[in-house]
């Protein structure tokens, strides 16, 4: 047995072999007389390698339990994103109006003024198409009837009375983000007082400043890469599309978070169902013409039609009698009528052979039965019909429910930025200014959509009239223009009277 270093050299007696052991634990000094390591016994060199061993083993258990829990979040987002394609589109509302109600309407401000409170009523009521139909039939020569829709070679091929033209062009401007007017709008007759209209202030009319994961926006004249262009959705900077898309087309954007190495902005073309679809914010209506009462149900953009219809009358049933919840639609239609109610539109409509309107509806509603005028007017009408039929509505795809407060502007931030501005001092004002123009990061979203782009809405205005295509910039009639609430107190003082006539 020899004792070298710390080391127990032996030799063993069964097999001739040198055995080599640790010293047993004994204070080690180290050639310069320093103390080294203590030796360790084989207990503490045993326990420390199970402790080693159960540490491995824990960090495998670890890894694998980690690696399970990727791959079933993994599976989670597949399956939430599986089910967003497959999830239905909401039930929608639609309501169609006459567009012979601005006839009625005193001066050219008063006929915008009406036009303004439909569009007012849709929204409010969160209301997803509006039909302009027309439930007078002949026209005189003073309503004359404008061509509006183009066939391939661009010429007009059928006539609208000039109110419903009017009234649908109105609701459509209205609808329609500020940042994206002057794209699809021409300077028009029809619209020149609709600056001094109240915003609609709906959810999709998004400030540069709001974060928001979708976007409307117009495809720009600007070359992209291969397979992508350019839109503008009312940011500072344009942003990248995934599709190739011809300049002027109205689509709905759906913003990829910004990227840290990109100051690039992108984004995916989306249908414009999908923001409502996805998210449950109201992304305003639809407008269509309809050249008389039948029209209006055949000319259904739902596939299956319109499953509940209901028509609004003094004669119909008594609101209140009908129980809570008992309407439940897929597509839900409410048609109103104009200065002589829905029997005067039936009977101008050469198709419908039935004489009493109760009959073309599923239900025949009076939506206000003690009502202290001899007449409620269609646009006042609207407001009571859409909130005495709020409880009776079912809707069988109701809308996703999503806290939305902290993305889009709040009431209090909806007011016209010039009354405001007036109360705020200069210093304010730059610095609101600086805030106002950078961009805004976009709300991360983890789930970076697939869907493909339904195509777009619109390729332009659908009521233009195509005997009246201006260039952009040029106004439609020299003696026209848009008044903007900021310029109508000039206009008014450099008025030399009070006939209002001189606007027709
Ligand atoms: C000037 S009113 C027409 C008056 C007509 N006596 C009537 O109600 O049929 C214009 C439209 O407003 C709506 N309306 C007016 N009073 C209503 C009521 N009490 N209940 C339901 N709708 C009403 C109807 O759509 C009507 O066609």
């Amino acid at each position: 047995l020899l004792h070298v270093r710390g080391l127990f050299l032996a030799i063993s007696e069964s097999t001739g072999r040198l055995l080599i052991k640790t010293m047993p634990a004994a204070p080690a000094v180290s050639s310069n007389g320093k103390p080294t390591e203590p030796h360790k016994s084989w207990k503490k060199v045993n326990e420390e390698r199970k402790a080693l061993k159960r540490q491995r083993k824990q960090e495998k258990l670890l890894k694998e339990l980690q690696q399970a829990e990727e791959a079933e979040t993994r599976a989670e987002l597949a399956a939430t994103e599986a089910q967003k394609k497959d999830r239905p589109n909401p039930s929608t509302l639609s309501i169609a109006v006459p567009g012979s109600i601005l006839e009625n309407a005193q001066s050219a401000e008063l006929r915008a003024y009406v036009a303004g409170q439909i569009a007012r009523a849709a929204c409010i009521f969160r209301v997803n198409e509006v039909i302009v139909f027309d439930d007078v039939g002949i026209a005189t020569a003073r309503e004359t009837k404008r061509s509006y829709e183009e066939d391939a070679e661009g010429s007009g091929t059928g006539t609208v009375r000039s109110s419903s033209l009017q009234l649908a062009r109105i609701l459509q401007y209205l609808e329609c983000p500020q940042y994206l007017r002057k794209y699809f709008f021409p300077l028009h007759k029809d619209l020149k007082y609709s600056g001094l209209l109240n915003p609609l202030d709906t959810p999709h009319h998004l400030r540069q400043q709001s974060m928001f994961r979708y976007r409307e926006g117009v495809i720009c004249d600007k070359k992209a890469k291969e397979g992508h262009s350019y839109a503008n959705v009312g940011l500072l900077n344009d942003v990248l599309v995934d599709k190739a898309i011809e300049p002027g087309v109205r689509v709905t954007v759906k913003m990829e978070p910004q990227s840290e190495t990109s100051r690039k902005q992108k984004g995916t073309l989306v249908s414009p169902d999908e923001p409502r679809r996805e998210t449950g914010v109201y992304w305003g209506y639809q407008v269509r013409i309809a050249h008389s009462l039948s029209e209006i149900f055949t000319k259904s953009p739902y596939d299956s039609g319109y499953d509940v219809t209901l028509g609004t009358s003094d004669r119909g049933t008594n609101v209140h009698e009908v129980p809570n919840r008992s309407y439940s639609f897929k597509h839900m239609l409410i048609v109103f009528g104009g200065l002589q109610g829905l029997e005067s539109a039936l009977s101008n409509d050469e198709k419908l052979t039935v004489d009493d309107p109760e009959l073309l509806f599923d239900h025949y509603v009076n939506v206000l039965p003690r009502q202290g005028s001899r007449t409620i007017r269609t646009e006042e009408a609207l407001l009571i019909a859409l909130a005495a039929l709020q409880e009776k509505l079912q809707p069988d795809v109701e809308d996703v429910e999503t806290d939305l407060s902290d993305l889009l502007p709040q009431s209090e931030d909806t007011g016209i930025s010039v009354r405001r501005d007036v109360l705020v001092s200069k210093k304010q004002k730059k610095r609101k200014l600086v805030e106002d123009t950078v961009e805004s990061p976009v709300v991360y979203e983890p789930s970076p959509p697939k869907a493909l782009p339904k195509v777009v809405r619109q390729t332009a205005n659908p009521f233009a009239d195509p005997s009246e295509s201006f260039e952009k910039t040029a106004p439609a009639d020299d003696d026209f223009e848009v008044v903007s609430s900021t310029t109508i107190s000039a206009t008014r003082q450099s008025s030399t009277n009070n006939d209002l006539s001189r606007f027709d």
